[in-house]
């Protein structure tokens, strides 16, 4: 696993989040869904906790956006890159950009958004990308299945290194 330069991390373990733009191509519940199982991926080995908002300022402000949405980062269409997060921080910190031109899927077919809200998640929390085909933060798409997701060992060992493993109390 790898982390960013200078170890960007959240220094309190309860997070807040906040879905500020939603996808036409799924259902609120759906992507409601999606997000609330990839932060359980992370949060179910570490003493990290997340605290869905509904209005005003959240640690992870996650949305769908089309091309060129106000930050350095414009998306690129269909395929390419389907999505960024930046690195924990006050502001822009943590928050989770999808890209809109996506066929969004909770199935196999086009982009499964849990899959991709995984590995942005992690990004969000502080782990850069790894060189481990099997990890979660490969820099490339893989489809992973929701049900019975289990973190793979890199991923859990990075997010250890930040935040400690789950207390089993
Ligand atoms: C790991 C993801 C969940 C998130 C990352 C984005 S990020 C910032 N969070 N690391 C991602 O989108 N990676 C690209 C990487 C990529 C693969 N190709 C590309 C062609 C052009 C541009 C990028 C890519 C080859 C063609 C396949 C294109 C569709 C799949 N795209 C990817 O896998
Ligand atoms: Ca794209
Ligand atoms: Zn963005
Ligand atoms: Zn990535």
């Amino acid at each position: 696993y790898r982390l960013f330069p200078g170890t960007p991390k959240w220094r309190h373990h309860t997070l807040t989040y906040r879905i500020v733009k939603y996808t036409s191509h799924l259902s609120r519940a759906e992507v409601d869904h999606a997000v609330e199982m990839a932060l359980s991926a992370w949060s179910s080995v570490t003493s990290l906790h997340f605290q869905k908002t509904f209005s005003g300022e959240a640690d992870i402000r996650i949305s769908f956006e089309l091309g060129a949405h106000g930050d350095a980062y414009p998306f690129d269409g269909p395929r390419g890159t389907l999505a960024h997060a930046f690195a924990p921080a006050e502001g822009l910190g943590g928050d989770t950009h999808f890209d809109e031109d996506e066929s969004w899927t909770m199935g196999t077919s086009g982009f499964n958004l849990f899959t991709v809200a995984a590995h942005e998640l992690g990004h969000a929390l502080g782990l850069a990308h790894s060189r481990e085909p099997s990890a979660l933060m490969y820099p490339t798409y893989k489809y992973r299945n929701p049900k019975g997701f289990k973190l793979p060992t890199d991923d859990v060992r990075g997010i250890q290194s930040l935040y400690g493993h789950a207390t089993t109390k």
